[in-house]
Formats: structure tokens, sequence, C-alpha cells
């Protein structure tokens, strides 16, 4: 029996069992679970705001787990974002960004994927204002994770609760069970991939006979056979 362990970038493990010429593998712990990954897409969305202040992503999943829409607060499409301003507070109000930037949930909800969003759950970064809980609401959201809610004393937020438990629209805090979720692509580059194969050599721009490129599933089964002598090795077998 070899028991063979693969580090991923993540330091997690597969488990390879091979038991009469029969391989069965195990499943990987550590692995985010589904309110995890939706929280930190939503967080990950929230990187693409250009907005100076608050960056807030908003992610749409349905009864089957599927994500049905993405987005994060922005300005409207063909708006110039380097023309419209950032700003909170100015002394015309049609200088600060309140009266252009589309929120997280109307993105998420506008960039839909499927016929609706009926029944489904949002993810936000941040409790919906009480204009996103009009749309939550009237698009027939159900259910409303939010990561912080550090607008709760604003009128706007206490308007936004009021209608969404009016609405029945179930809203709750999500609990991090984890502190990080981190994607380092130093730690994916150097050891998660060095799994696979490396990249086929460059196209010369010169004419003429090409290296054969690197077989990929010849490359993985070295690689796993390397792995398993190893490991076999330092278990004395
Ligand atoms: O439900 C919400 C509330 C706000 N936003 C966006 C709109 C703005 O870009 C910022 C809020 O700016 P502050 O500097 O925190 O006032 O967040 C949203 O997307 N969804």
């Amino acid at each position: 029996m070899y028991i063979s362990r693969f580090v991923t970038g993540y330091h997690d493990s597969y488990v390879f069992r091979i038991l009469n010429d029969s391989a069965v593998s195990m499943k990987r712990s550590g692995y985010l679970e589904w309110q995890e990954y939706f929280m930190a897409i939503c967080f990950l969305s929230a990187m693409r705001s250009k907005d100076p202040a608050t960056q807030v992503g908003a992610c749409i999943v349905n009864d089957d787990r599927k994500i049905v829409g993405i987005g994060y607060n922005g300005m409207p499409l063909g708006c110039s974002d380097d023309r419209l301003p950032w700003s909170k507070t100015a002394s015309d109000t049609l200088d600060t960004k309140y009266m252009y930037v589309c929120h997280a949930e109307m993105n998420a909800i506008m960039n839909k994927n499927s016929a609706d969003v009926k029944g489904c759950t949002i993810y936000v970064a941040l409790f919906p204002c009480n204009e996103c809980a009009k749309l939550i609401i009237q698009s027939g959201i159900r259910k409303v994770v939010y990561a912080s809610d550090k607008h709760a004393s604003k009128k706007s937020t206490i308007a936004s609760k009021r209608l969404l438990e009016m609405a029945g629209v179930e809203c709750c805090q999500y609990e991090p069970k984890r502190r990080q979720v981190v994607i380092d692509f130093d730690v994916i580059d150097r050891s998660g991939l060095s799994q696979l194969p490396d990249s086929p050599p460059r196209q010369s721009p010169v004419p003429g006979p090409q290296p054969e490129p690197a077989d990929c599933a010849d490359s993985v089964r070295r690689n796993l056979s390397a792995l398993m002598v190893e490991q076999a090795g330092d278990q004395g077998l």
C-alpha cells in the first residue's frame, strides 16, 4: 500500500491510496465552504472598484448554489470614471460620487445571467442601502448575507432594514470561520503549479523545425510516480 501526499499551493493535501492496483482518491481538507466562497467572491469583485473610500462587491447565488450575478460599485457604463467625481463631500453635491455611482447590488442584479433572481441569496460586503433594498425586494431576492454593517446608524441603512424586514427578506451577518483567504500568485507559481508540466517552448519566430511540445499526461505521470517513490521511501516501503 502506498500513501502519497501532494502539497498544493495552499498547503492542503490530496491523499492517494493504491490498494490492489486500484487507486482511490480522497477529497482534500481545508477547502472553502460555500459561504466563504461566495463572500470571498464579493471581496474579490470589490477589488475592481475605483471608489477610493469604500469598495463594495455583491454576488447573487441561486438555490442550486450557482452564481447568477456579480457586481461592484462603479460609474455607469459609458460614463468615464476619470471625469466623474469620487469625493464624499463638496460644496455642491453634484461634485460628489453619490450622484453618479452605481451600487454593487444594482450592478449584480443588472449583470444577472439568468432569467431572474427570484428566490436567490445576495452576498454583499456592506449592508445594502435603502435604494439597494428596494432593488433587492423588487427583484425577488429572498436573503441577504452581509459582511459589514459599518453604516448601521445611517438613515439609509435604518430605512433599508425596515423595508427588508417588511418584505420578509432574511438578513444575516456573515461569521467568518477563517481569518484569511489568500491568493498568493508567488506561491502558486513556485509550488502550486509545480505539479503541472512546463509550458511548451515559445514558438520561434524563425521558421524551421520546432521542438516537440511537452506531453502533459506524461509529465503528470512522471511527477506522480516520483512523488510516490519519494513517499514510499520516507515510509520505508
Ligand atoms: O448598499 C450599498 C451602499 C453603498 N455602496 C457604494 C456606493 C459608494 O461607492 C460607496 C459608499 O461610499 P462611502 O464612502 O462609504 O460613503 O459604496 C454600494 O455599492 N452599496
